[in-house]
């Protein structure tokens, strides 16, 4: 990938004896979300703060549109929008009184000023409270003006560092929505999490991170393979349980049949593609459905896969 606006290679940190990033390596392309996701402690912090030439790497290289962070570091942080965890307004400020000081302080001024804080109040969905002081804010509106901050300046790639840390479900989506959006106008995201849900939902690609190194990366799907990709369905009824059973069996898909009381427990490759073909064997063979599950595998079971450790812990 010759365009990417993000290419990081072998970065390695150290504090003392202990490697907090350990040869990590990826890159993010125009419009792609690249979800950095692993526990507290796993190095994503100090992975971001690299990147954002905060931190000087023991190893490795950051290139950002094209801009070596070691040979130009005030270039490459041109291109970077950097959301710190926490909160970086002033609460007694209004969202555009924040977005105007923060401008400033870029060298932005005047009407080019002025429409650039438009232009993000739309971006982060705060046009319509612009004037209001910001303590007034939920808390998701207060990370959505800390996103905004990040945008003034118009950088190709946007990093966020566990932006939905301590709010509320309703506040988590609405910053969910501001970045999917952002990603639609074709930014490149960088999304660090330790919530598995945040990353199925707005990542293309995930990199799964423990003990500072790169575990594994791919699309969901990709990822999924690796833990051998079998999914589970659950079908409960009555009447012909053991017929149904070995009915079901002799699907292709199906790899095992456990009876548990009222339910058949399969473990099948390929849920959504099996369930026909599984669900007439068992009425064929005489077994009324009351219910139908499939559950598939998770990220959670990947890290587990992975790590032999929880995500959440
Ligand atoms: N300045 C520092 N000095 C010493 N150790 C550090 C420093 N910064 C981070 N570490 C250690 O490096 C490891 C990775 O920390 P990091 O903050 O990057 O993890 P993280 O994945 O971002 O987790 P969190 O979400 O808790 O910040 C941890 O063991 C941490 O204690």
């Amino acid at each position: 990938m010759t365009d990417a606006v993000l290419r990081v290679d072998g970065l390695v940190k150290r504090f003392g004896s202990a490697t907090a990033v350990d040869d990590v390596s990826f890159s993010i392309a125009p419009g792609e979300t690249l979800g950095l996701l692993g526990p507290n402690g796993a190095g994503k912090t100090t992975t971001i703060s690299m990147i954002a030439g905060l931190l000087v790497p023991d190893a490795g290289s950051v290139t950002v549109a094209g801009v070596q962070m070691a040979d130009d570091p005030v270039g490459a942080r041109r291109h970077i929008g950097l959301v710190p965890q926490d909160l970086a307004i002033y609460p007694d400020l209004s969202a555009r009184a924040n977005l105007d000081y923060f401008g400033r302080l870029q060298g932005l001024r005047g009407a080019a000023l002025r429409r650039r804080i438009g232009e993000v109040l739309e971006m982060v969905g705060l046009a319509d409270r612009a004037k209001e002081p910001s303590k007034r804010f939920s808390g998701g509106m207060k990370r959505r003006l800390n996103i905004g901050i990040g945008l003034l300046h118009q950088p190709d790639l946007l990093v966020l560092d566990e932006p939905t840390v301590g709010v509320d479900p309703q506040s988590r989506n609405s910053i969910l929505e501001a970045v999917e959006a952002l990603s639609v106008e074709g930014m490149a995201v960088l999304y660090t999490t330790h919530y598995m849900e945040e990353a199925e939902r707005l990542c293309d690609r995930i990199a799964i991170v423990d003990d500072g190194r790169v575990r594994a990366e791919g699309t969901r799907d990709q990822l999924i393979e690796l833990t051998g990709g079998v999914d589970t369905i659950r079908l409960t009824g009555t009447g012909a349980l053991d017929t149904g059973a070995e009915a079901v069996g002799r699907v292709p898909a199906v790899e095992r049949v456990v009876r548990d009381g009222s339910t058949l427990v399969l473990t099948v490759r390929s849920a959504p593609t099996a369930v026909a073909p599984i669900v007439n064997a068992a009425t064929g063979a005489g077994l009324s459905l009351t219910d139908v599950e499939i559950s598939r595998p998770d990220l959670e079971s990947v890290f587990l896969h992975l790590t032999g450790k929880a995500l959440r812990d």
